[in-house]
């Protein structure tokens, strides 16, 4: 091996297997750094929130203005998406034409991650910092998938992430037989649903109204709005659920396109890929929203599915206390599925006393559907 002296081309290469090599020249501090929200990422271009201490009103939320921002050179192949919280300097103006830069994610709470599939061979995060998943699910056309939810769920407590299973379109199903899997799970259900009178009008009169769509119950869509205060949600669903119908009432000035999937290209007409972060008002009245927000809704057009591979039983388990305590007395290296020998799981069955029986039953069997799901496929 040929010895040679650190000159300027080491100090772009790759790190060596023994770790990085030592930098010849001390990093800036960045000690003017102000901090922003991601809620954007467009082709390399980072769309962020900073707060203003020059303003009391803003673009988005009050005392707080949008700013453009790229990737500082050191960040080259570290991943900034929509949720993180960064450090940026230079230009924070926020004026026309104005570019800012990134140069420190700040630690994350929670990471989202989607498995890879055909259009992109690699897992990647999706959504950083978000606190709940908000599973969108049509209780007909599309039929749901109780796979897919469940891959989902399992993704969601994995990711340290609390869930809301969202039933659309009740007016056209009952979400009874949906509830009765998922409430034991602990996990929230809402319910939303075509206004009866939406045949008819064609007015703006209702806070369900949507950009040029349907009008859902306004009642169900304050509900929702009720479970998304004060969090940071992320959306998922087929496309066809009624997910952007939702979120256009939710969040009006949104207006993401809806509609049904293009009979020609077979795609919907969605063909943006990447999440967007969007600011959710406390109240939308007579149609408009007010300028008061508390939470964020965040859309993610192009995920379809999460990587379970990774998910431990132990980790999963943790979302479930009772069932963890339990399991505490299984014998080591259980799968704690139905056919696992000895599982402590059954016998807290069998010792439950008469009344509690069905409810700790249904619970044991939801969530062994959940430890299923993460080796079963859900094609
Ligand atoms: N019957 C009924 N139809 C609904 C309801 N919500 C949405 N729809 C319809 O379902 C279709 C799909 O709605 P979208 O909001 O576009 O669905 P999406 O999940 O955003 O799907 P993509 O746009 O493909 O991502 C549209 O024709 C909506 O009008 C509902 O509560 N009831
Ligand atoms: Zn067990």
């Amino acid at each position: 091996m040929g010895r040679r002296d650190i000159d300027e081309s080491d100090f772009h290469s790759r790190p060596t297997k023994r770790g990085s090599r030592p930098r010849t020249k001390q990093r800036p501090e960045h000690s003017d750094a102000v901090t922003g929200l991601v809620t954007g990422v467009d082709r390399g271009r980072y769309t962020l929130l900073v707060k203003d201490p020059d303003d009391g009103g803003g673009d988005g939320a009050s005392g707080e203005k949008i700013v453009t921002a790229m990737k500082a050179r050191e960040l080259t192949r570290t991943r900034v998406v929509v949720g993180d919280r960064v450090d940026v300097v230079g230009d924070v103006s926020g004026g026309e034409g104005s570019l800012a830069r990134i140069v420190r994610i700040q630690e994350r709470t929670s990471t989202l991650r989607r498995t890879a599939d055909d259009t992109d061979p690699y897992e990647r995060i999706v959504v950083a910092n978000a606190d709940q998943l908000v599973i969108v699910t049509a209780l007909a056309q599309p039929e749901p998938r109780t796979g897919m939810i469940d891959r989902c769920v399992v993704a969601a407590y994995d990711a340290g992430m609390s869930v809301l299973l969202c039933l659309t379109k009740a007016d056209l199903a009952s979400p009874d037989e949906l509830r009765a899997l998922y409430e034991p799970l602990g996990v929230e259900v809402v319910v939303t649903q075509r206004a009866p009178s939406d045949d008819e009008t064609d007015g703006a009169n209702s806070a369900g109204q949507t950009a040029g769509g349907m009008i859902l119950v306004p009642e169900s869509v304050e509900e929702v709005r009720e479970r998304l205060r004060g969090l940071v949600s992320v959306l998922v669903g087929h496309s066809g659920v009624g997910k952007s119908t939702l979120i256009n009432a939710l969040v009006p000035a949104a207006k993401r396109a809806t509609g049904v999937v293009n009979d020609v290209t077979g795609r919907g007409r969605h063909t943006s890929t990447s999440a967007v972060a969007l600011a959710l008002p406390v109240a939308v009245t007579e149609g408009s929203p007010t300028d008061t927000f508390d939470g964020w809704v965040i859309d993610t057009p192009g995920v379809r599915s999460f990587g379970l591979a990774h998910v431990e039983v132990s980790h999963l388990l943790r979302a479930f206390d009772d069932l963890d305590e339990v399991a505490q007395e299984c014998p080591r290296g259980c799968t704690h599925l139905a056919d696992a020998p000895d599982c402590a799981l059954d016998d807290w069955i069998e010792a439950s006393p008469e009344d509690e029986r069905p409810a700790r039953a249904a619970r044991l069997t939801s969530f062994r559907r959940l430890l299923a799901s993460r080796t079963g496929s859900d094609a």
